[in-house]
């Protein structure tokens, strides 16, 4: 009954945020019809996986997240971010330094090098980064407001996480279940990411970005943009860079390399950055179908009978790897001479799917 509904029933196609020759790729999907019941789920669920086939992303309306959460969240987040620096470090205290390690990092990111170039600026960006098993005292405890902002937004999207799995069980043909029982453990955190203006008399850096170009790491990347500065992030389809565009109470999802690979392809995790604007811009990224650390990535979905195209890799050692990558020190680190750099730079570029 399903396969008869048109799939456009719940995709429309949008304009891009302002500049476009044309219409543009990325899909906007409204998931409202994954409550209701098997039919409106496969509806949702092709056309995600459409989507994620096409471009690797995907602008989703009617989520389990509303805009109160976000809104909480995004205002304490601001806060935190608007503190002198000192204060903002504090919250290092007690963890080894650099991205993965501590939770607020300044200038400490270099996206550019999870598709293998070092030869990029560091990326414009400041982040605080909070992984639930850490517990909220983790976090800040200024401003107030920050770690019930956090709780609340982490119940939402929990929810969220769980209709992404049911509904990327049904695109991939999985059991249902699959997804919940490889992802059980609850690996995925929030980073917030704050791009702060450039200030009077400062400039960027040659080929400096607010993200630099890559692909992401995990699952599928969850991605809230600010509604006050949207603007800025493109993805590479073709030749050519397309702005995601900006729907009110959205979410970004995008595919990444993990999860490509775990398709075995089928779903590309396509490449994007996020270019320099003027304003401030605060992001709110999580993640989900990000599998536990000891599952073994073998090819699930329609892309395996195509066939074995990467060697089986244990989740948590390809996680740890893409998280170092992000370290403007990782090369320097490694002690590689040239040749082994180039072989490690092109072998990082082929996650790319
Ligand atoms: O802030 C954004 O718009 C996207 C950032 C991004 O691509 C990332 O954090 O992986
Ligand atoms: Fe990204």
């Amino acid at each position: 009954m399903w396969l008869r509904l048109p799939l456009d029933a719940c995709v429309r196609r949008t304009h891009t945020w302002r500049s476009a020759r044309t219409m543009t790729r990325i899909s906007v999907v409204d998931m409202a019809a994954m409550a209701d019941g098997r039919e409106g789920q496969l509806r949702v669920a092709q056309a995600l996986s459409k989507a994620f086939a096409d471009t690797g992303f995907a602008v989703v309306t009617s989520t389990p997240v509303p805009e109160i959460a976000l809104a909480q969240l995004r205002r304490s987040a601001m806060d935190f971010f608007h503190q002198p620096l000192a204060e903002k470090q504090m919250v290092n205290e007690g963890s080894a330094p650099g991205y993965g390690s501590s939770p607020y990092c300044r200038l400490e990111e270099n996206g550019a090098q999870l598709l293998g170039d070092f030869t990029k600026p560091d990326d414009l960006v400041e982040s605080l980064t909070y992984r639930p098993h850490e517990g909220l005292e983790r976090l800040p405890d200024r401003p107030p407001e920050l770690r019930p902002a956090v709780q609340e937004f982490g119940e939402r999207v929990a929810r969220f996480r769980e209709v992404l799995n049911c509904a990327c069980d049904l695109a991939l043909g999985q059991d249902e279940g699959f997804f919940a029982s490889k992802c059980g453990k609850g690996r995925e955190a929030l980073r917030l990411a704050f791009y702060p203006d450039l200030e009077e008399g400062a400039t960027l850096l040659d080929g400096q970005m607010r993200y630099g170009e890559h692909v992401d790491s995990f699952g599928l990347t969850i991605l809230n943009l600010d509604p006050a500065n949207p603007e800025g992030l493109q993805v590479q389809i073709g030749e050519e860079w397309v702005d995601v565009p900006w729907v009110k109470g959205s979410f970004v999802l995008n595919v990444g390399a993990l999860l490509s690979r775990w398709t075995n392809g089928y779903w590309k995790a396509a490449v994007h950055r996020v270019l320099f604007k003027r304003g401030q811009r605060l992001s709110i990224v999580s993640g989900a179908l990000r599998p536990d650390d000891d599952v073994m990535l073998e090819p699930c979905g329609p892309g395996a009978l195509a066939g074995e195209k990467f060697a089986p890799v244990r989740a948590g050692d390809f996680c740890q790897e893409r998280v170092a990558l992000h370290r403007p020190s990782y090369l320097q680190q490694k002690q590689l001479d040239a040749e082994a750099a180039q072989r490690l730079s092109e072998d990082i570029r082929s996650y790319r799917q």
